[in-house]
């Protein structure tokens, strides 16, 4: 290969790379598999490596993540957070054990071997052992500050317990155990918004976010990993330095080892390969460090990697399979999904049989026949998917999957519209239709009405009294007849009514969102709610109000549109007003009103009697908008008992200081 050749290539990979790193850790959306992007980095690696003269500073070898967001406030983090190494198999993970052994001169080595969490990582600062920042890694030198969010993860400590110096670095990764993800992200399909690809991105796009009361829907996870010390050089074991930390009140990975033997690390990896299942959370692979810090200093870092730990990854998880059968799905909003039932076969140590093809392009894309060899994967993500078919193996006479012309729950022809995918069920009266928008309605993140599972829906419908949303609020009137039905009985019917009476009153956000509107997640039910107050203000409203708004496009625009003009479809809101549900205005929040009305007000330092997050509620209910940081947007900084760093810098940029206690007299709370 001549430079030029290899030039050329390096500037393909380059920008390819590029492209997927801006989808992955700034969209939280990757288009490719991880599989594939690590195949053009180790290519990219290959080419820098022959020829040295064409690397360059700006190379994805070379630099961490991607830039941190703008809208976000940016952090400069006290130690650069650099990412890790991979090992793909043994000879790899041996290889990196040699340049260790060989770069400390042979000397026996402790090492440490604990679970590659599959999430995102963060760099939490504590101040006298409280929490005071929670920064993502962005590009490695600098980050984006999500201290609102990280505040909402239950496992993690806002105070430190026990003693501990006047500052604390803390790296973790911020993850979202599989069964949350699982629930989420059937949420998001029925809510017709984009479900996200894995866990791991789940993650990242609940932390990165503007709003952290969505934040604080998603259950969220932190693990602890790393830590650093004012002084390095008190604990020296990272072992120990993990045992220290979980002392503290950090969850740490629960099953770590601490060994001379590196048999011992291959039967650990070897382990969790096949039992990555039995742990709530995604890992991708165990991570292997030298314990010693004084000799992770010797070792030290490359352009983006720690030369002390290697990531050594997992196999992706595929298998192949036989297909034997199309089941059809039909969801909320009449939309037909083929599902793949094939052969049982074993990904990862999981029984799996079904696996999803999206829709019927994707079908008439594979070219699928029954008893296709089918590629099964499950990287990162739950929900298997079927990647790609062998054709070479295909059956003689074998025949193709067909589009189905009918609904296979109602009959009713099939339609397609022109600018989306697949074929969906037109009938507002398919059962499939009805029963998927109830079950949507009293999911938890909708109205959120305990008890009322997917069987029940079922049967009530069978028996006529559950056919329509309102028909909820108007079960009370067969308290006698449900009481009588099989395996109900007085105590569930009566505990059920009441569940669904205390959901009678329903904030407007949530209502929007039950309805289940196409494209209307819960997000842009807030933005709604926010803007228009109540929902007789939304029905008025008009293409051009709801378009003008910031994080509303015209998709969803018009989708809205579609829905409250159209008397046919909205006919359901009148059968649960109707039916005596009252739904709550909103408390606008950009016409601002109060005393702090649209100012940005920022805290330092502690009132002997209010919380944080009192004072924040103070300044939320006088129409502010508290701030975890001083930035230029800052109308004033509120200075209470012992204040930290912010008081300087608010003192440099010249920006207002008010004394807390004569800002609590102002809004009367002193
Ligand atoms: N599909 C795509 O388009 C795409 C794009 C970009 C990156 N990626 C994937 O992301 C990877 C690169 O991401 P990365 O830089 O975050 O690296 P990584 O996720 O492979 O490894 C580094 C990270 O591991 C985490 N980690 C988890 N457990 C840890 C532990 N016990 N100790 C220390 N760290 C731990 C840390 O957050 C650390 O930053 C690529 O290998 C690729 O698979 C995919
Ligand atoms: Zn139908």
């Amino acid at each position: 290969m001549t430079i030029e050749e290899a030039r050329q290539e390096i500037e393909k990979l380059r920008e390819f790379l590029h492209y997927h790193n801006y989808r992955y850790y700034v969209l939280d959306n990757p288009e490719i598999s991880d599989a594939e992007y690590d195949e053009a980095m180790r290519r990219l690696l290959e080419l820098e490596k022959l020829f040295p003269e064409l690397v360059t500073p700006d190379s994805p070898t070379q630099r961490v993540g991607a830039e941190p967001l703008k809208s976000f406030e940016n952090f400069t983090h006290p130690y650069k957070m650099y990412s890790l190494g991979n090992a793909l198999n043994t000879e790899e993970f041996h290889a990196f054990v040699q340049r260790v052994r060989q770069a400390t001169a042979n000397k026996p080595i402790v090492w440490t071997a604990e679970h590659k969490f599959d999430g995102l990582a963060i760099e939490l600062i504590y101040k006298k052992g409280v929490l005071t920042m929670g920064v993502t890694r962005g590009n490695g030198e600098v980050g984006e500050v999500v201290t609102h969010s990280v505040r909402t993860i239950k496992n993690l400590p806002l105070k430190l317990l026990g003693s501990v110096p006047d500052e604390l670095v803390v790296y973790g990764e911020v993850v979202m155990h599989r069964e949350d993800f699982q629930k989420l992200d059937e949420e998001r399909e029925a809510a017709g918004e984009v479900p996200f690809a894995n866990p791991r991105n789940a993650a990242a796009g609940s932390i990165r976010q503007l709003d952290p009361s969505i934040t604080a829907q998603r259950r969220l996870f932190f693990y602890a990993y790393g830590v650093r010390f004012p002084d390095d050089t008190v604990i020296l074991s990272h072992y120990d330095r993990m045992s220290y930390l979980s002392e503290r009140g950090f969850s740490i990975c629960f099953h770590r080892l601490k060994t001379e033997n590196i048999n011992e690390i291959e039967e650990y990896h070897n382990y969790w390969e096949t039992h990555r299942d039995e742990i709530p959370y995604e890992i991708d692979g165990i991570v292997v460090k030298v314990d010693d810090f004084l000799l992770e200093q010797t070792l030290g870092y490359d352009a983006k990697t720690p030369k002390w730990a290697i990531a050594w990854k997992f196999k992706p998880m595929q298998a192949q399979a036989v297909l034997r059968e199309i089941e059809l799905g039909v969801g909320r909003q009449g939309t037909i999904t083929p599902v793949a039932i094939f052969d049982p076969v074993f990904l990862a140590g999981a029984r799996v049989q079904r696996a999803t093809l999206h829709n019927f392009d994707e079908v008439k894309r594979l070219d699928l026949h029954y008893g296709d060899t089918l590629v099964v994967e499950r990287s990162g993500e739950v929900i298997p998917k079927v990647v790609a078919v062998i054709k070479e193996k295909r059956p003689p006479m074998a025949k193709p999957v067909e589009e189905p012309t009918h609904c296979p729950v109602c009959g009713t022809p099939v339609k397609r519209e022109s600018d989306q995918v697949g074929i969906f069920c037109p009938n507002p009266s398919c059962p499939a239709v009805i029963k998927a928008k109830l079950r949507h309605f009293v999911s938890r993140s909708a109205m959120d009405i305990e008890g009322l599972g997917e069987e029940l829906i079922e049967r009530f419908y069978n028996e006529g009294i559950l056919t329509s949303l309102g028909d909820i609020f108007r079960l009370k009137k067969h308290r006698n007849r449900l009481i009588e039905m099989d395996r109900l009985g007085e105590k569930l019917v009566d505990k059920l009514l009441a569940n669904i009476e205390a959901k009678r009153e329903v904030p407007l956000d949530r209502f929007l969102y039950a309805l289940g509107i196409d494209f209307v997640g819960q997000e842009t039910a807030k933005i709604l709610s926010r803007e228009f107050g109540s929902l007789e203000n939304i029905r008025k409203a008009r293409f051009e109000d709801f378009v003008r708004l910031y994080g509303i496009g015209e998709v969803v625009a018009r989708s809205l549109e579609d829905f409250f003009r159209d008397p046919l479809r909205s006919k359901v809101i009148d059968d649960l007003l109707e039916a005596g549900i009252k739904v709550k205005a909103y408390p606008k929040q950009d016409k601002r009103e109060g005393k702090l009305a649209g100012k940005y007000v920022c805290i330092t330092g502690k009132h002997e009697i209010y919380s944080r997050e009192q004072l924040f509620q103070f300044i939320e209910a006088e129409g502010g908008i508290p701030q975890d940081n001083v930035t230029r947007q800052t109308n004033f900084l509120v200075v209470g008992e012992s204040p930290g760093s912010k008081l300087a810098k608010a003192e440099k940029q010249g920006i207002p200081i008010i004394p807390m206690e004569e800002f609590l007299k102002q809004i009367q709370k002193g």
